[in-house]
This record gives structure tokens, C-alpha cells and sequence, in this order.
């Protein structure tokens, strides 16, 4: 980093963004530097400012990033109109797309996941402190010129500029627009922590939007924006039982499908219509989202976990929950198993692991899974007992860690579920596990007759 000598004149721009830049947060080369792009038409730059500008009254600190995101996005949105913002897009140089992720919406308000690190948005470097809003910009200009003469202090006068802007951007923002996004990160932070004591993992309000439109710089669900065009909204149907929750910072009462502590519960439905992505967006919950993200009222317990299938080295891997003996080319024992596992050992790793840490809630999603973990075949050795074996001889074997496995075509899995929804043309429908028992039943009695046709033939 640092081409024609720029790096070391980061200090140099420094100086010439005079009172802007937060100079207690400079990490050189990290979130502060200058560098000339490869093709040599811009500077690239980072640099940390502290916009002197307190939070308006009224607004809970525990919401701020809240607030921070609304700041952000607006100043995204006067960008392409303001001249002294134009250098978060890189709008002035010759490739602007190049610079474009400083500019793209973002709806995530906060994630522990490391997802969208590339684009501005509330974290660490983006905060509401005791004296003002500390943001770390990233841009491009065109070049300058070399760091000799007064490229430097022409680069430092439209940090300065930067700032203004930015500062200009939140005197203009109405305090009730900040207070509102404010609460909804505040109203998400709190109900999830109270879900434990309400007995849910996880809550999915009436109204979410699950599905995600990818763009460029926002390729993963999680930091994906709404889908588009026709969306079906999820409503939690009366048969499943909804629950009514309290949004704790906003005092509202909201309806909703709340997943119970313990309980197995499956996302059924034919192809295509839509259970990955209720599962995306469940995983999604442990997420604060701003208001036009369609998943603000889906808030779910950290911590939960993923099992899908793999191929990764053994190293005194415990696989004892499902399987009785080790295969072929394995070492060790079911408690401690080393070598190349297959798929399927590599997913009892997970869902044993999960249990065994008690995680709050495990997602299995049949699309990613090693189905002969999850459900028995004819030819499957007598060692190995699949999920939904499990489920019906020892549910308890699933400790404390709820269980959603999103299917359409496991019915024994299905079959074993405590609730099943049912996803038609995307939106939510269900079936009692007894009704479903009994068409299953009915299913295979038809298959067994046809089994004995083929045999007499
Ligand atoms: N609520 C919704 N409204 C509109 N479109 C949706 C909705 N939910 C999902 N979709 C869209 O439907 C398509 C299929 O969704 P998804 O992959 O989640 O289905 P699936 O049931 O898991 O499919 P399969 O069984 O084939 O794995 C995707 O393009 C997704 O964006």
C-alpha cells in the first residue's frame, strides 16, 4: 500500500483535515491511509472523523447504532447531489463503480458476523460516543498528483469538506427519524434477550419479509436488502398457534410464530417455496435490521447453529450420537473418531457438537444436509440411527438445543416434528403432526402395495 509515496503522507492529509479527523482512533493503514488505485486515475483513501455532535435528547443509547444508521444512509443518499460527499462513491473519478460499495444501502443495523465488512455501516468505526458520532470514511478522489507540493492538503481540505457534509447531513435530519430507528434496533436488542424467558428461541413477527435481492457488494443473505418485486409477507397461521410479544423499547404488542426452547420443529413444503429463505432469515434474527429490511420483527437467540454436510478431517471427533461403530478407514471410536470424514460423519459432528454445547437452536436445511444422517434408508447398517430415528426413541438425546429442519421430501424427519408449517406459493400454511402421520401412513401403505405388485410380477 502506499504506491508514489502517499502512505507516509497520510499524516500530511492529516494535518490538512484539521479539527475532522479523529486522531485518537488512527490505525495507520487499517482505518487511515492514502493510496493511488492501480490503474493511477484516484487516491483511495480511509480516515476516522469525529463529527462533534451529540446525540438529540430523548434517544436511548442502547438504540444508537440505530441512529447511526440512519445517518449513514442519508448521507448515501445526498451523495450523488452534495459535492463535498461525492468522494464516498468515488463519484468524481473516472470509475466510479470501482468506489461504489461506499455508497450502496445497507439495511443491517448490527451483526456479530463478520458479513458486508466492505460497506459503511454501524459497527465499531461507526458510533455514537459521549462526544459525537465517530465514523471512518472510505473514498476515492481523482489524483491528485504526487505527495510532494500540495496533493496532500488538497486530499485533507475534502476530508474537511467530508465532514461538514456529513454534519450538515444530521442537523438535517429530523430528531423523530433518528429516535424511530433508534427504537426498532432497541426494540430487536431487547426482545431478544427476553426470549429465554418467555421459552422462545426465536420470534418471527407477522408481516416479515424474508426473501433477499442480491446485489454486487451485498452477496450474502444476511446483509442482502428485500426482494424486489412480488413478496409474500409471512403470517404465523392460527393453526401453529401465534404468539403475541411485547416490543419492549416501542410498547407495542406484535403477533408472530414464536419458536419454543426444545421443540423440533419443521418448515415443510414442496419445492421452491421458500423454506431455505424463512431458514436465512431465521439465522438472519441474530441480526438488528433498519425498517425497509423486511426482517426488523424476526429476532432470534445468538448463538444458534448450522449442520450441513461436508468432508472435513476427523480429529477425535465425537460422533456418538448417531453412529454405533466407525466405517471403514476410520480410527478410534464413535467418541473419538480421526480421519477424512465422509459427509455425513461431518454433520453428526455438528449436531452433536450443538447438543452438546446446548446451543439454543440447531438449522438443518435438507438442501445442504446428508439426508441418511436424517432419515433411515433399506440399505443403512443397523450402527448408524438417523435424526429421525432418534427423535422418536430418545427425543431427549436433543437436550435443551430446539431443532429446525426445513424438508420437503424427509417425511419420517417430518414426522417426527412437535409442529409443521407448511410453505405454499411462499406463504405459511400447517398440518397437525397427527394429520400428517396418518397421509404418511396412507403413503406408505400405497407404496407397500405397490411393492407387492411389483413382486408378483
Ligand atoms: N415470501 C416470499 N415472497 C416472495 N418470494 C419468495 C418468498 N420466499 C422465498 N421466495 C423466493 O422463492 C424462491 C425459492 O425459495 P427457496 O430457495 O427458499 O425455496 P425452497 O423451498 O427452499 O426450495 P427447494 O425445496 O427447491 O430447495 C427464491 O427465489 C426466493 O427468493
Amino acid at each position: 500500500m502506499g504506491g508514489e509515496g502517499w502512505m507516509g503522507a497520510t499524516g500530511l492529509v492529516v494535518e490538512g483535515a484539521g479539527e475532522a479527523v479523529d486522531r485518537r482512533r488512527i490505525r495507520e493503514g487499517t482505518n487511515a491511509y492514502c493510496v493511488r488505485s492501480p490503474d493511477g486515475t484516484s487516491l483511495q483513501f480511509a480516515m476516522p472523523l469525529l463529527v462533534p455532535r451529540p446525540l438529540p435528547g430523548g434517544i436511548e443509547p442502547g438504540g444508537a447504532d440505530g441512529a447511526v444508521w440512519a445517518i449513514i444512509e442519508a448521507v448515501k443518499r445526498a451523495a450523488g447531489a452534495d459535492t463535498r460527499l461525492r468522494p464516498l462513491g468515488g463519484l468524481d473519478t473516472e470509475r466510479p463503480a470501482r468506489y461504489a460499495a461506499g455508497i450502496e444501502p445497507v439495511t443491517l443495523v448490527h451483526s456479530d458476523a463478520a458479513v458486508g465488512s466492505d460497506l459503511w455501516k454501524p459497527d465499531e468505526e461507526n458510533i455514537f460516543l459521549s462526544d459525537g458520532l465517530h465514523c471512518t470514511v472510505r473514498g476515492a478522489v481523482p489524483y491528485p498528483g504526487p505527495p510532494g507540493g500540495g496533493a496532500p492538503r488538497t486530499v485533507g481540505e475534502k476530508v474537511a469538506a467530508l465532514a461538514e457534509g456529513i454534519e450538515e447531513v444530521m442537523r438535517r435530519l429530523p430528531a423523530r427519524d433518528l429516535a424511530a430507528a433508534a427504537t426498532l434496533s432497541l426494540d430487536q436488542k431487547l426482545l431478544r434477550a427476553r426470549l429465554p424467558s418467555m421459552g422462545l428461541v426465536c420470534f418471527i413477527g407477522d408481516g416479515t419479509l424474508p426473501a433477499r435481492s442480491y446485489t454486487r457488494f451485498r452477496q450474502h443473505h444476511r446483509v442482502a436488502g428485500p426482494k424486489e418485486g412480488v413478496h409474500i409477507p409471512f403470517h404465523c397461521p392460527e393453526e401453529i398457534g401465534p404468539t403475541e410479544v411485547e416490543l419492549p423499547a416501542s410498547d407495542r404488542a406484535v403477533t408472530g410464530l414464536g419458536i419454543r426452547r426444545r421443540e423440533v420443529f419443521a418448515v415443510a413444503g414442496s419445492n421452491a417455496q421458500g423454506k431455505t429463505t424463512l431458514l436465512n432469515a431465521i439465522r438472519a434474527g441474530e441480526d438488528d435490521h433498519a425498517a425497509g429490511d423486511g426482517r426488523e420483527l424476526i429476532v432470534t437467540v445468538r448463538g444458534a447453529r448450522t449442520a450441513e454436510a461436508g468432508g472435513q478431517h476427523l480429529n477425535g471427533a465425537d460422533v456418538s450420537l448417531f453412529f454405533g461403530s466407525l466405517p471403514p478407514g476410520m480410527t478410534g471410536t464413535p467418541k473419538a473418531a480421526f480421519g477424512q470424514g465422509s459427509g455425513s460423519m461431518t454433520m453428526a459432528v455438528q449436531v452433536g457438537t450443538a447438543v452438546r454445547e446446548e446451543a439454543p437452536l440447531l438449522l438443518i436445511d435438507e438442501d445442504r444436509a446428508a439426508a441418511n444422517l436424517l432419515v433411515r434408508s433399506t440399505l443403512q447398517e443397523e450402527d448408524v440411527t438417523p435424526l429421525a430415528e432418534i427423535l422418536a426413541e430418545r427425543p431427549e438425546a436433543l437436550g435443551s438445543t430446539a431443532c429446525i429442519v426445513a424438508t420437503s421430501s424427509l417425511d419420517p424427519l417430518i414426522a417426527r416434528a412437535d409442529r409443521i408449517m407448511v410453505l405454499r406459493g411462499h406463504g405459511a400454511g400447517a398440518i397437525t403432526p397427527a394429520a400428517f402421520r396418518a397421509a404418511y401412513l396412507e403413503y406408505l401403505e400405497q407404496c407397500a402395495r405397490m411393492a407387492k405388485k411389483d413382486q408378483e410380477w
